[in-house]
Order: C-alpha cells, then structure tokens, then sequence
C-alpha cells in the first residue's frame, strides 16, 4: 500500500472554512484516508505556504478545439459554427484530435482542474489521452443529424449510443459515458424519438447543449408551441441522468422541468459572454434547487480552460443577471466548481473528506495578487489564477508536482499541436 501526505497547508472544507490541516491520500485506492494530523506517508507533497482545495471540474467543455483556438473569434453562435467551426472541424484527423485533447489537458491539468465532462468524435482518441493524464472525464461522441441524410444521421446516434456503451468504466473506472445529441435543433425530431429511448433502456447518461441563445429557443417554440425543455421531457431526455450545457434562456416553467427532473446544468459563463449568447439566470437556477456547474466551453469560444477564470465570470455574470451584487457569492462560486460538478457528473469528488476521491489542487497563496489572505474562499473566486496551482492530484496520482506535469511530455505536446493546428488550417482553407 502506498500513501501520499499532502502536508504543510491550509486546507478548504466542505463546508467552505479553512484550516490548517494534512492530507493523508490512499493512492491505491485513489481516495482520501484522513483530514487533520494524519502522519505517516511514503511520498511528500509540500503544501506549506498554500492552500489545499479539491480539484476543480469542468463540466462542459470540447477539449481537443484547443486546436482551433483563436481560429474564429467576434461572431455569434450560429455563424461561428456554420461558417468557421464545422468546416474546419471536417478536416480533423483522429491523430489532431489526440493532439489537441493532450494539449487541453495539459493546460487543465496546470490550472487544477481534475475532472471533466466532454462532447467531441473520435472519443477513442479522447479516452486514450485522458487516460494517459489521470484525469476524470465523462465522455461521449457527440451526433448531429442537420445536414445528413437519413442513413448518415441514424449512423451517428447509432455510434453515440455505441460509444457511450463502449467506453464507460475505462481507465479503471475513471472514465464515464453519456449519450449526447448535439442540441434540440441540430438534432431532427424523428431521430431523436427513436434514439433517446434507447439511450435510457441502456441507462446512459445524457449531456446535449440546451436553451443556448434565443436563436435556437425561437424555432422550437415555433415549431412545438412549447419551451425547449418541455420539448425535451416530452422526447424523454430528462427522464434519466441528464445534465444540460448553457441553459441561458431557461424560464420560470424550464427552471421548474429542471428541478422536478433533476436535470443538472453546466453554466458557461464565459463562452455565453463571449458569443453574445446571453446571462443565464444561475441564482434562480440554485435558489430553485438545480444542481449548477460550471464549464469552459471549449477553448475556442473561450479562449482558454482556466476554470479560476470561470469562476470569476460565473460570479461577475451571475451578478449582473440578477441585478444583484450579492448574487453568485464567492462561497457559492467554488461549491459550484467543485462539489455541484463533481455531482452533476456522478463523481465523488469535489470535496476534501475521508472516502472522497483523491482530486485535489496545492495552490501557492504567496504571490503578490493574493496578498493580504482575509478570506481565502473570496481569492479563490475573485483573484486566483491557474498558473497559481503548484502540485495536481487526481484518483490519488501527482499529475503535476512544483509546476511539472509529470503524466505527459509537455514540450512535446505543444510542438506537436502546433504542426498539427497549421497543418489542419492548410487543409481547410
Ligand atoms: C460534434 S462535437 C460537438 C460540437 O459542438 C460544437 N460546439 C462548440 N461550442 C459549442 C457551443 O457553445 N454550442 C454549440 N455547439 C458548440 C463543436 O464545435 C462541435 O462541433
Ligand atoms: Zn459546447
């Protein structure tokens, strides 16, 4: 058995105090033996002049367009995707995709983030990579019917289905599925009704983009004379585990729909902002009981995959949805980073407590920019960033230690998404 003593540091609890504690890790078991003056350990992890936290979780993102980033920027959602993203994405190879998912990693695993929920194809590329950096993810193969003909768009359910069969339990059970239809629009009716009750016969999981900007509200009402998540529980994509991404333009009856069917939503704050999609109305969502993440988005409407960023912006957004400078305070912010994801993907993690999984994240709190420390919970939303992050812990493995990622080379992997990102742009222009 080997242990891990994660010692020297100030550590942030459940219930958002702080103290001065160790952190002893089973690192076979890949969970959190104790909390407190534990002793012991076989290997050391320096916490001292920082703060220990459990790793962050991204509960919505496409980690392998960190190729694509700052491909496209300054349009809104439909244009963005039609005329910038689908095209150059049709040029993808498995092997780009490899690429562009080690990168991400890279870049999550250096920002503390520790599990991660994603939609993309060529899953087997993802699965493999996030495999390699240790991570959590729930994965899937995203299928989207406009523009296909009957056979292509009943294949692409087909492989979603397949996929989210195939891959659940890999990496030792670090990797989980879900079903994923693109969105309500992008996915044509007949085949969503012959689809998604298969997917809950199979009790799969299920992550779709919802509710994202009134462009794609507007159609469905149009067309169903009923709000999107009414359209949405009546084809029976509420009935099982389901977590929406977005879910900006919810009502008051769709907030309802999400509470009665326990449907959970990644909120992407800084992908709303940056394609002008809207400001979800999150402190309505949490007041009402809704289990609220936060997610990236994929680096391409973000620009990147710090989900300190994205804490940020959940707060400042939050607060202006509301009209409410008390909305979204930062105590909430961290839970919703931490423990709501790590529940909205059927993950015990995001909490620091014996039994939990051993994902945390050793930030260094002697820096300029969070100097004085009256309220680390406040620095943590407000004023930390992820080059803050020291050491990375996921399923009780260091992925990065003093700021070296030990689980991919990482100078190789940027060389290598560089040649791989021109050489993409080189096809697709
Ligand atoms: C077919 S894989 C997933 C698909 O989703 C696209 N995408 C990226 N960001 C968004 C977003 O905010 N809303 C909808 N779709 C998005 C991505 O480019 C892939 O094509
Ligand atoms: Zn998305």
């Amino acid at each position: 058995m080997s242990d891990l003593l994660v010692t020297g540091g100030q550590v942030l609890r459940p219930d958002m105090t702080v103290e001065r504690a160790d952190v002893l890790v089973d690192q076979d078991a890949g969970t959190i033996e104790a909390v407190g003056d534990p002793g012991g350990g076989d290997d050391e992890l320096d916490a001292a002049g920082g703060l220990v936290i459990p790793g962050l979780v991204n509960t919505h993102t496409h980690v392998a367009m960190t190729l694509l980033r700052g491909l496209a920027d300054d349009k809104p959602l439909d244009a963005w995707l039609r005329e910038d993203i689908w095209p150059v994405e049709a040029e993808l190879t498995p092997e780009d995709i490899r690429v562009g998912a080690e990168l991400g990693l890279i870049e999550m695993i250096k920002s503390g983030t520790t599990a991660l929920s994603d939609m993309y194809f060529a899953v087997e590329e993802i699965a493999q990579a996030v495999e390699q950096a240790g991570v959590r993810a729930r994965l899937g193969y995203t299928a989207v019917t406009v523009g296909k003909d009957d056979e292509g768009a009943r294949a692409d359910l087909e492989r979603s289905l397949e996929v989210a069969q195939e891959f659940d339990g890999a990496a030792d059970g670090r990797i989980r599925t879900t079903f994923q239809p693109h969105s309500l629009t992008t996915v044509g009716e007949q085949f969503l009704r012959e689809f998604v009750p298969q997917a809950n016969e199979a009790g799969l999981a299920t992550h779709l983009h919802a509710n994202e900007t009134p462009d794609e509200v507007g159609p469905i009402v149009e067309e169903h004379g009923v709000r999107p998540l009414a359209y949405a529980e009546d084809l029976g994509l509420l009935a099982g585990e389901t977590y929406v991404a977005h879910g900006v333009h919810v009502d008051d009856s769709e907030i309802e729909l999400l509470v009665e069917t326990d449907t959970g939503v990644a909120h992407c704050p800084a992908s709303n902002m940056k394609l002008a999609s809207g400001m979800a109305p999150v402190q309505d969502m949490l007041d009402a009981g809704v289990t609220v993440g936060i997610g990236t988005d994929g680096a391409a409407s973000n620009n990147d995959l710090d989900m300190f960023d994205e804490m940020r912006d959940a707060a400042m957004l939050g607060k202006l949805a509301a009209e409410d400078a008390s909305a979204v305070d930062a105590p909430t912010v961290v839970e919703m980073a931490t423990a709501n994801g790590a529940d909205l993907l059927g993950f015990d993690s995001g909490r620091i407590e014996p039994g939990a999984n051993a994902d945390l994240a050793v930030l260094n709190l002697d820096v300029p920019h969070l100097t004085p420390a009256h309220d680390l919970v406040s620095h943590l939303a407000y004023a930390a960033r992820g080059s803050d992050v020291r050491h990375t812990v996921a399923d009780g493995q260091v992925l990065m230690r003093d700021r070296e990622v030990t689980v991919f080379d990482e100078d190789r992997v940027r060389e290598a998404a560089v040649d791989h990102a021109d050489a993409l742009v080189e096809r697709a222009m």
